[in-house]
């Protein structure tokens, strides 16, 4: 039985736009909302099923992509983002008001995806962000309440899709950051 995912991808993947060099991402207040200029195209997007991404109301998965850090700015209401937890490798920016995350930044010069922010572009009017390429931290979803005997249809789901499933990241990503491990020690 189909699953519903995430409203970006449950209809079809609006295709990645050969060019595209970014956007503004808004969140959710209806007034005086927080603006996210990004100046980059996106990386590695993905549906995420961990329980620390931001998800829209109702979505099962998180659709989230990385770009270099200095390509993100807040442009607006700056002063409406607190850090959803410091302790976390992801500092996630969120509004105060609606809770939606603005930008995940990594301070921690040492991690593997240093560097690199991630951010939702569900959030953007604009159209041509990197398409979502595959699905990560699959099992998580059961960490925040989907039952276990669902899960096939929700991996057979995302596999229609052209959303590989997988339990962490994508082998790439896990790939890139064992090689960094490999490296640093
Ligand atoms: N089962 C946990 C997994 C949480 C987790 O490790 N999330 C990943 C992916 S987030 C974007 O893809 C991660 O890197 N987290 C680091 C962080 O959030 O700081 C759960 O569901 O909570
Ligand atoms: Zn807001
Ligand atoms: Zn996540």
């Amino acid at each position: 039985m189909k699953t519903l995912i995430h409203p970006q991808v449950d209809n079809g993947i609006p295709a990645t736009a050969e060019g595209f060099t970014g956007g503004t991402l808004q969140c959710q207040c209806s007034h005086n909302p927080v603006e996210v200029t990004v100046t980059a195209q996106t990386a590695h997007n993905h549906v995420c099923g961990c329980s620390k991404c931001w998800k829209p109301e109702g979505a099962l998965f998180a659709q989230i992509a990385v770009v270099a850090k200095e390509n993100v700015t807040v442009t607006a209401n700056a002063d409406k983002l607190q850090i959803i937890d410091e302790s976390a490798a992801i500092q996630r920016h969120a509004c105060k008001e609606c809770g939606t995350h603005m930008y995940g930044r990594i301070e921690n010069t040492g991690h593997p995806f240093y560097g690199l922010d991630f951010v939702h572009t569900e959030l953007s009017k604009q159209q041509g962000w990197s398409a979502p390429e595959f699905a990560a931290f699959v099992s998580s979803i059961i960490e925040s309440g989907t039952a276990p005997e669902t899960m096939a249809d929700v991996r057979n789901t995302l596999t229609d899709l052209g959303l590989a499933p997988y339990d962490c990241l994508s082998p790439v990503l896990m790939d890139a950051i064992a090689a960094h491990i490999a490296s640093n020690g």
